[in-house]
């Protein structure tokens, strides 16, 4: 998600923010975000979308989140036994800023040991491409206005939307049992021991992506973005737009369109699981926009989702606090919870197999 969130007039610069058109000539290298597995969407010269890259396995960005991980989930068990434990003992505890800063500095950790490793992802995320600092100037970055720019941009897009879209997915889960142990199953079919799993692994547990996507229909951390019709007149079902228009596109209200969800506002990953069911369309819900200037931490952000909460609901089983009541969503350019979300995090017993 780039930083700006709109910019009103169809006159302004696009290469800010979601102001984009559609008919951008992408030579963007999309393998800039680094060696996560990563799917590049590009034009070709004939202006045709493809695929040029499908880079199933994770090589540094594994090795790192395996050093983040488990400093994180130490401080889960920390957490656990000093406050979600005892605050559970007084109800009216708060806990809530402890999960959302750990949510935080864990994604946040995440990215900037990406930069680290991947000196070109800070400064391509603007969409502006400049693949060729990486060769030229691998990490001495200059004090700029532009690289402020990028850092501001690159914590919005890659920091609050992840963090919260994990406190959003551990909220849903804590509310609902069945689904939360559909999911524990899932995940200890596949994942044995304390390893991190595999992008191969990761395929096989079809509800732990189910519950991130089902997470982000109901809570498309990017709510809303926008598409300037920079070069031609369109019309859509019988309206006419004159070129320059902008499109403001609302996430939230797709994804809650009923005739694509029934019971939009239930929580049912199942929806999305490939067993036969007939599917929802693929474009009621597209909480990482599409196309040549869709989301381009999208593999990223879906590998450090799957990860963290493969782990995370494996060690621990997430209950509701009595006091919380029923959150809802504000749009603070990100979607974040309306009040604090105080959860509890129980540590689950070891399977004979793993102790
Ligand atoms: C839950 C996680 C995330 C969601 C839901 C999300 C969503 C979005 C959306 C809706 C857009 C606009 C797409 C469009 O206009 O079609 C976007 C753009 C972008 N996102 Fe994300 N994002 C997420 C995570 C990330 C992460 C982790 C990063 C960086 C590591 C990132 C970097 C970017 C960048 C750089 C753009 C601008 C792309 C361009 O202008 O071409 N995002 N994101």
């Amino acid at each position: 998600m780039a930083g700006r969130l709109l910019v009103s007039s169809a006159e302004r610069r696009i290469r800010f923010g979601f102001l984009r058109p559609m008919t951008v000539a992408t030579d963007v290298r999309r393998g800039t975000v680094g060696n996560a597995a990563a799917s590049v969407t590009v034009q070709d010269s004939h202006g045709k979308l493809k695929t040029v890259a499908d880079l199933p396995e994770i090589k540094t960005f594994r090795m790192m989140y395996r050093l983040i991980f488990k400093q994180y989930l130490n401080r889960m068990h920390e957490l656990d036994k000093m406050q979600f434990i005892s605050k559970s003992m007084s109800p009216t505890g708060d806990l809530v800023s402890n999960l959302t800063n750990e949510l935080y500095r864990f994604s946040l950790e995440v990215i900037l040991n990406n930069v680290q490793a991947n000196p070109c992802f800070i400064m391509g995320v603007d969409g502006s491409p400049k693949f060729e600092v990486q060769k030229i100037a691998p990490i001495h970055y200059k004090r700029s206005p532009h690289v402020y720019g990028n850092i501001s941009e690159l914590l919005l897009a890659g920091v609050d939307t992840t963090s919260n879209t994990m406190l959003w997915a551990l909220y849903l889960l804590s509310r609902d049992p069945e689904a939360q142990e559909a999911l524990y199953q899932d995940v200890t079919r596949v994942l044995k021991g304390d390893g991190i799993p595999t992008a191969q692994e990761v395929n096989s547990m079809p509800y732990l992506k189910a519950v991130i996507k089902e997470t982000l229909r109901m809570y498309p951390v990017v709510p809303m973005n926008s598409r300037l019709i920079a070069e031609n007149d369109v019309v859509i079902g019988g309206h006419f737009f004159p070129k320059k228009t902008t499109f403001t596109l609302c996430h939230y209200a797709i994804s809650h369109d009923k005739k694509v969800f029934p019971e939009p506002q239930k929580f049912k990953p199942d929806r999305w699981l490939r067993d036969g069911r007939t599917r929802p369309n693929p474009f009621g819900s597209i909480p990482f926009g599409y196309g040549v200037r869709g989301c381009v931490g999208r593999r990223i952000a879906e590998l450090e989702m799957h990860l963290a909460l493969a782990r995370l609901i494996k060690l621990f089983e997430i209950r509701p606090d009595p006091t919380v009541g029923e959150v809802r969503s504000l749009t603070r350019a990100v979607l974040v919870p309306d009040r604090q979300v105080n959860l509890h995090f129980v540590e689950r017993q070891k399977t004979s197999s793993e102790q």
